[in-house]
């Protein structure tokens, strides 16, 4: 069978997060790392998702490279595409995901897709158009301290219009609760009076399901990766997928350690977790700046501690603040990426070979470091948070990339414990 679903995210933790909802599907998911150099692929792949760091880069950027992944996933002949975002919509009054989109549907040919978001699993439901993160409405939960794209409105109609060219409209709950049938009906209706958009409300997975139903055929989607639940089932009763597979955890032999660059509030309570069971390392950013070797200091402490290790960066909303005051937003995000990237190479270096890295800047940058070039991904710690096997460094890694928000307050040992660590 050839390669059916393609998927371009915007960032690496976000990937995997996709990958895995295929996975638990029985589909056979290839992830590459960034633009892909070859289209080499194992013969039984039925889906692949490119993961760009393209998220919070300039927006021109982010089209150019989404574009380029556009280009290689319909050489390999895929079905449908998918523009994979934030469950929590993260982006700027620039972008980047309004530029994608329009981008994506100019070079298909298209003038409308749906913009999806929502990922029940995780609390993040969407109500009359309003995208809600647990019981708080987005502009009021943590998200509105993210160091790199304070999310400071809700309203998806709102915030996808000021990011792009076209106008959004609402399929309202009700209609999305009356079926697949009817949603499409919606959509084609929104598209007949000159939307381009169509936000559905979803609460539950049964939302998800039934809007996954309604997408059969729809070329383009773009939304987090809920969205993408049911649209394996459209592939299979149309005969274009073999028989399900299963995943299998990655062999990797060697020490465990978490890296943690996310501020968010759940990786904040995980930190405060793991930091009464192991050791554990803090990453001061002033430290960075005054020029100290912070890399070499974090590795010599590592080395001097026995079992699972914890380093992080991660800050209270406050601290991030002021080192954004003091550095800028954007510097402050990249130094600390790259101490975080030099300590994960140094690890492996030392025989660490079992990673948890918490935040998909954060990933984004571990992973380039350590040369991965695509991952294979295993079976999920938590909803959205697979294990993933790599070959980094040249060694055979056992990496689990956890997207910022993810994850109850034991998810690290946890992740660990799923190893026999
Ligand atoms: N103490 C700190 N001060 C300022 N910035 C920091 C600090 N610690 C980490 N950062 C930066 O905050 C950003 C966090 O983004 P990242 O994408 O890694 O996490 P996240 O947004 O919570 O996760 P996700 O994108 O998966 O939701 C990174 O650029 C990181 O380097
Ligand atoms: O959709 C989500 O919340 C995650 O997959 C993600 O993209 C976090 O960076």
């Amino acid at each position: 069978m050839a390669v059916i679903l393609g998927a371009i995210a915007d960032d690496f933790t976000g990937a995997t997060d996709l990958c895995s909802t295929w996975v638990k599907a029985g589909l056979r998911v290839v992830q590459m790392i960034g633009l892909p150099a070859t289209s080499d692929l194992p013969p039984d792949t039925d889906a692949v998702v490119v993961a760009l760091k393209s998220r919070t880069i300039p927006a021109d950027e982010a089209v150019s490279q989404s574009l380029a992944a556009l280009e290689w996933l319909q050489a390999l002949g895929v079905r449908q595409v998918l523009f994979k975002y934030c469950s929590t919509f993260d982006s700027t009054p620039e972008g980047n995901i309004g530029p994608v989109t329009d981008a994506l549907l100019d070079a298909m040919g298209l003038d409308f897709t749906v913009v999806s978001p929502a990922f029940p699993a995780n609390g993040r439901t969407i109500y009359k158009g309003n995208l809600f993160v647990g019981d708080l409405p987005l502009a009021e939960s943590s998200m509105k301290d993210h160091p790199l794209t304070p999310m400071r409105d809700s309203s998806l109609i709102r915030l996808m219009q000021a990011q792009s060219r076209g106008r959004a409209g609402l399929v309202p709950l009700q209609t999305v609760r009356q079926g697949a049938d009817a949603i499409r009906a919606g959509f084609d209706d929104l598209r007949k009076q000159g939307f381009r958009y169509g936000v559905p409300d979803a609460v539950e997975d049964q939302d998800m399901l039934a809007l996954g139903r309604a997408l059969d055929g729809m070329a383009l989607v773009t939304g987090g990766s809920a969205v993408a639940m049911g649209l394996p089932q459209n592939l299979r009763d149309s005969g274009a997928l073999g028989a399900a597979a299963r995943p299998a955890l990655p062999k990797a032999v060697g020490r465990a350690a978490v890296l943690a660059g996310s501020c968010s509030a759940a990786t904040r309570g995980q930190i405060a977790h793991v930091a009464q069971l192991w050791p554990s390392y803090r990453v001061d950013l002033d430290h960075i700046a005054a020029g100290t070797d912070v890399a070499t200091e974090a590795l010599d402490w590592a080395q001097a501690q026995s079992g699972p290790i914890l380093i992080y960066g991660s800050s209270d909303p406050e601290e991030v603040a002021e080192n954004q005051r003091r550095y800028g937003r954007m510097q402050a995000g990249e130094m600390m990426e790259r101490a975080l990237a030099a300590i994960a190479c140094g690890l492996v270096d030392r025989g660490f070979a079992r990673l948890v890295v918490a935040g998909g800047e954060t990933s984004g940058a571990v992973i380039s470091a350590l040369g991965v070039d695509r991952l294979a991904i295993g079976p999920e710690v938590s909803p959205g948070v697979p294990w993933c096997g790599a070959k980094g460094m040249g060694r055979d890694l056992a990496l689990c990339l956890k997207s910022g928000n993810f994850g109850g307050p034991d998810m690290f040992p946890r992740a660990l414990e799923m190893l026999d660590v």
